[in-house]
């Protein structure tokens, strides 16, 4: 019986369908799926064609309506149908007629190329197919295609005409031509992939910019190879992120093997089973994260086995989440007789979005075998099993306050709330001689004698004990009370532990979660990014006996965000060097991610005052309505719950549809489909179309009052402010499309201006 498969490149372009051509081309693919081989290329309506002779034999059209006609590839061997192409009647044979499909001779994938623009129809360059310009499609961007905005858009009009074809260049008298690749040999890039013809093709190219400019014609996988090349990266590590994770698990794929190409080549084409997911594929009902996965994220979340814990890192939008999500997947379906899988975050916002992606991706029984709770709840659960009546207090530098008054003390709040959080209990400290240590406060730049040291001890070790009798335990010593109970445990509750969102949680929580899994392949887990650190947590997992060495990885393809996005809010972080998760004193190595996505530069806006700041915002906001973003995919963030709410009164005021969005609960107060209004703090872990971020002003960012004051300690000043950089950084990489800033006033310090 045929099979069907669908190459993601394609889908925009059922976009364009209108609603009776999208049906007739629903009831055609149930046909490759339905009929034997035979009925189907005999039957009347499909009229099933090959191309004229000359051309390439695999290639097959097939009407979908008077006006409209599919493109398949069928390969010779097996009965695999791959619905390549959607278009108008009159061009699908001449698009046909340009593309070559090959079988990767060292990554077994199948690639497209446009043949007649580089030169290579099978016909030869003086051929007819050769004779037309070069038509090259919108990036084939992986996997990102099947995204329901922003879709590449394969035979429409190109974003940028190509380059003239590369001429050959002459060596110049040291041999080197001044062309992109001459440091590779050729051998290299036959390794790598490249076949002798695009291996003729980049021997030419000058620039990077060139490359890119021949993206929509290239082979697609040998794309990816020569980028990485032009971007600067070794060889090696080319072979070890781009080009070993797409080569098949078993054996090589023989060059005609084209069956096993498609169904190998799991980033661009589905393979559907039933009609439901032609259904569902056809109409972007389904959600691209769960099926395309790039071939690194493949390689992470689908890896059998990692000796110990294992961590992803890489900026916004690069699908960390999904990469975990991915590997709950994995793990779920490899668990033990017994075992259990705890996927973690830090918020109940956060955990709640896991919660409703993991039930899309695991089937429900699979779904039972997981616990997705915050690293508090899971604390919490655990010391209640011991103390029922233990309740966790989120007013604790309100004690801290009290107290330092009561007693008069001679150091401010923040300084005592500082050293509970950020000495005793970060680095786990039970005792007056632990904390006398001259490392306990390793960082820290105010100076405490013993004597003072004494006093601060005996002051925090006097408020702790009053919120244990009242049963309130604040988080950071309820994790510190769950790891003990943990350690003494012989039977722990879970066998694999998956953490999204790292970067935020505090070392005692930390603690929790190593106590909580046993040590061992595949017990942990980790994806964060410290860019986003929003809350004044650092943490080395090497003190906490989390060894990653040797088990971290990168992701440097950043799916959500347009590259003008992406680069402008770089900016915001400039000169502040990237720490690896994990390990504060080191930084991230270099590789900037790339962008599958463009779109128009962030628009600035700077205001006399808030009135008129507010008014030029819903302007924005209408402007984006009336261009077509559904207002669901618009969000408006504020620094405070207050502007928030003047932002919502507002906008409802100038009889827009906006209502305050509610992270934890997912939800929004009236209208239910209205312009999310919400606080930085609330868009972490979200993705819109538009973002609008309202009052980027100096004296909301920083908010000087969460501040440390640097003369109470310069570090944590530095880390204080960092993390207020951060979550001006989080809440602009939230945008897929457009991003708006404004401010009034003086602009806040952080935008890069
Ligand atoms: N391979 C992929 N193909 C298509 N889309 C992808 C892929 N990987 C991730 N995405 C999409 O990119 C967006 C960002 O993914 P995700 O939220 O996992 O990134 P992240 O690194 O966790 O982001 P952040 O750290 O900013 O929260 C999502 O819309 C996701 O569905």
């Amino acid at each position: 019986m045929p099979q069907l498969a669908i190459d993601a490149t394609c889908l925009p372009q059922y976009d364009k369908l209108d609603r009776p051509t999208r049906e007739r081309l629903l009831a055609a693919t149930r046909k490759f799926r339905e009929l034997s081989l035979d009925a189907l290329l005999a039957h009347p309506d499909l009229r099933i064609r090959s191309l004229p002779k000359g051309q390439d034999p695999r290639i097959r059209t097939f009407r979908i309506s008077d006006s409209w006609t599919g493109v398949m590839l069928a390969p010779e061997s097996g009965e695999t149908f791959l619905l390549v192409h959607l278009l108008p009647r009159d061009s699908a044979a001449d698009w046909a007629g340009d593309q070559r499909h090959d079988v990767n001779p060292v990554m077994g994938t199948l690639e497209r190329r446009d043949a007649s623009a580089l030169g290579q129809s099978d016909t030869g360059p003086a051929g007819p197919a050769a004779a037309a310009p070069p038509r090259p499609e919108a990036a084939p961007a992986p996997a990102a295609a099947a995204r329901p905005t922003a879709r590449a858009d394969p035979g429409s009009a190109p974003q940028a005409a190509p380059p003239p074809l590369p001429a050959a260049s002459t060596p110049s008298p040291d041999g080197t031509t001044g062309l992109l690749f001459d440091r590779i040999t050729d051998r290299d890039l036959q390794r790598l992939g490249i076949d002798p013809e695009i291996l003729d093709f980049c021997r030419s190219v000058a620039t990077a910019d060139e490359l890119h400019g021949w993206a929509p014609a290239l082979p697609q996988d040998q794309y990816e190879v020569l980028r990485a090349l032009a971007e600067g990266h070794s060889v090696q590590r080319v072979r070890d992120e781009v080009v070993v994770p797409r080569r098949p698990a078993v054996g090589a794929v023989a060059p005609d093997d084209y069956d096993t190409a498609i169904r190998h080549t799991r980033e661009r084409v589905i393979v559907v089973n039933d009609n439901q997911e032609i259904e569902d594929v056809l109409a972007g009902e389904f959600n691209a994260w769960r099926i395309y996965l790039h071939p690194m994220q493949r390689e992470l979340a689908y890896r059998p086995r990692f000796n110990g814990p294992a961590k992803v890192s890489g900026g916004p939008g690069t699908g960390k989440t999904v990469v975990a999500l991915h590997r709950v997947k994995h793990l779920a379906e490899h668990l033990p007789l017994g075992g259990r899988v705890l996927l973690t975050s830090f918020t109940n916002a956060l955990v709640e979005s896991l919660k409703r992606n993991l039930a899309l991706l695991l089937p429900p029984e699979l779904v039972e075998d997981v616990d997705v709770v915050t690293t508090d709840k899971l604390a919490l659960d655990v010391v209640k099993e011991v103390h029922p009546d233990v309740r966790l207090r989120t007013d604790t530098r309100g004690i801290f306050a009290n107290y330092t008054r009561q007693h008069r003390l001679p150091w401010p709040v923040d300084f005592l709330f500082s050293e509970y959080r950020h000495v005793v209990t970060a680095h786990g400290i039970t005792t007056l001689e632990g904390y006398l240590d001259p490392d306990a406060r390793v960082g820290r730049t105010t100076p405490l004698d013993a004597d003072q040291r004494r006093e601060v001890w005996h002051a925090i070790s006097s408020v702790r004990a009053m919120m244990r009798t009242s049963r309130r335990v604040p988080a950071e010593d309820l994790h510190a009370e769950a790891a003990r109970i943990l350690d003494e445990r012989s039977e722990l509750p879970y066998t694999n532990l998956v953490v999204d969102e790292a970067q935020d949680l505090h070392p005692a929580q930390w603690r929790t979660l190593r106590a909580a899994v046993p040590r061992g392949p595949n017990d942990m887990f980790i994806a964060g990014d410290n860019r986003q650190r929003i809350y004044d947590n650092t943490v080395s997992f090497r003190r906490l006996g989390i060894e990653i060495v040797g088990r971290s990885f990168p992701l440097r393809v950043n799916y959500r965000t347009t590259e003008q996005i992406l680069t402008w809010a770089d900016g915001i972080l400039r000169g502040r060097p990237v720490t690896e998760l994990g390990d504060s004193s080191a930084t991230e190595p270099g590789g900037a991610a790339r962008c599958v996505l463009s779109g128009p530069e962030p628009e600035l806006f700077g205001a006399p005052d808030e009135p008129a700041e507010l008014d030029a915002l819903a302007e924005r906001v209408r402007a984006w309505l009336a261009e077509g973003i559904a207002p669901a995919d618009v969000c408006v963030t504020a620094r405070t719950n207050k502007l928030r709410d003047s932002v919502a009164a507002h906008l409802r005021a100038r009889s827009l549809p906006a209502g305050i969005f509610h992270p934890r609960e997912h939800s929004i107060t009236d209208p239910a489909h209205g312009v999310r209004v919400t606080t930085m703090h609330g868009v972490k872990g979200l993705e819109f179309r538009a973002v609008a971020v309202f009052a980027a002003t100096a004296d909301a960012l920083p908010q000087l009052d969460r501040v440390t004051s640097a003369d109470l300690d310069e570090n944590q000043h530095r880390a204080d402010l960092d993390a207020q950089r951060s979550l001006l950084y989080v809440a602009c990489t939230r945008a897929r499309e457009r991003l708006y800033v404004s401010w009034h006033g003086t602009p806040s310090p952080f935008l890069p201006l």
